[in-house]
């Protein structure tokens, strides 16, 4: 994928994230412990811990899906406590798969976000043309959700993500239910973003993939 490739070049200076002692509690359990986290715009960040250490709880506080119980959460320039209309702009996130249409195509889906988020209309085309050859759905574009393997679900689940402006990606566990030729698509994909200057967050549990892309990795709770 080239530079632009997803068709929206971004303003770094406004990528940036910046966690204080940031931390989640439910019902009187802990989901995530205060953590502190800083990335300038522009850096590529693989966030590891085992099972329950609180990664996909520290994406939902970035993305705006929890409000954290203590410490500041600033993201792209907004308190995450409340997300505004530039904050929704500027931080895209898949936090498991976005909701699919049934009766829709892969690229009526792809095409439907475009048209949603960019007004002209060959940025549009040029948006989901990049995107559905990025994600390698081309030869599939034309099937329905339910006649996609898992694996091509999950990218065509990216892919829909891709479709739209953002300044910060934040991604769980992408290489979910990819093979490892399909973690290298991936891994080239965000590769290609990191280079067109986008703030990555990603969860992983895949060294491989942490390897490939992360300019800096955030462990949660090594201890516990
Ligand atoms: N809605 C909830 N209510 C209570 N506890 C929760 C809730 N969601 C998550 N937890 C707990 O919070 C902790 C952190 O969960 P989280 O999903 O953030 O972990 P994770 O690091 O993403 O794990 P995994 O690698 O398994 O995806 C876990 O102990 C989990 O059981």
């Amino acid at each position: 994928m080239n530079a632009g490739a997803t068709g929206f070049r971004t303003k770094p200076s406004v990528g940036s994230i910046d966690l204080r002692e940031v931390g989640v509690t439910s019902a009187g359990v802990e989901l995530l412990p205060p953590t502190t986290f800083v990335s300038a715009a522009g850096k590529a960040t693989a966030v590891r811990g085992r099972n329950g250490a609180g990664k996909s709880t520290l994406l939902k506080v970035m993305c705006g899906q929890y409000a954290p119980s203590s410490g500041s959460a600033f993201v792209a320039g907004s308190d995450v406590r409340h997300p505004g209309r530039d904050f929704r702009r500027r931080v895209a996130s898949m936090i498991g798969l976005p909701p699919m249409a049934p009766d829709l195509t892969v690229r009526d889906h792809v095409d439907l976000v475009a048209a949603t988020w960019f007004s002209g209309m060959s940025q549009r085309a040029a948006v989901a043309a990049q995107v559905v050859e990025a994600t390698g759905l081309a030869e599939l574009e034309h099937r329905f959700p339910h006649e996609l393997s898992s694996g091509q679900r999950q990218l065509f689940g990216l892919g829909l993500i891709l479709a739209r402006p953002y300044e910060v990606l934040i991604l769980d566990e992408p290489e979910q239910r990819l093979d490892s030729e399909h973690v290298k698509r991936l891994s080239g994909i965000l590769i290609a973003l990191r280079n067109e200057g986008r703030t990555l967050i990603v969860a992983t549990h895949s060294d491989a993939l942490t390897e490939a892309f992360a300019d800096q990795v955030l462990t949660l709770d090594p201890q516990r």
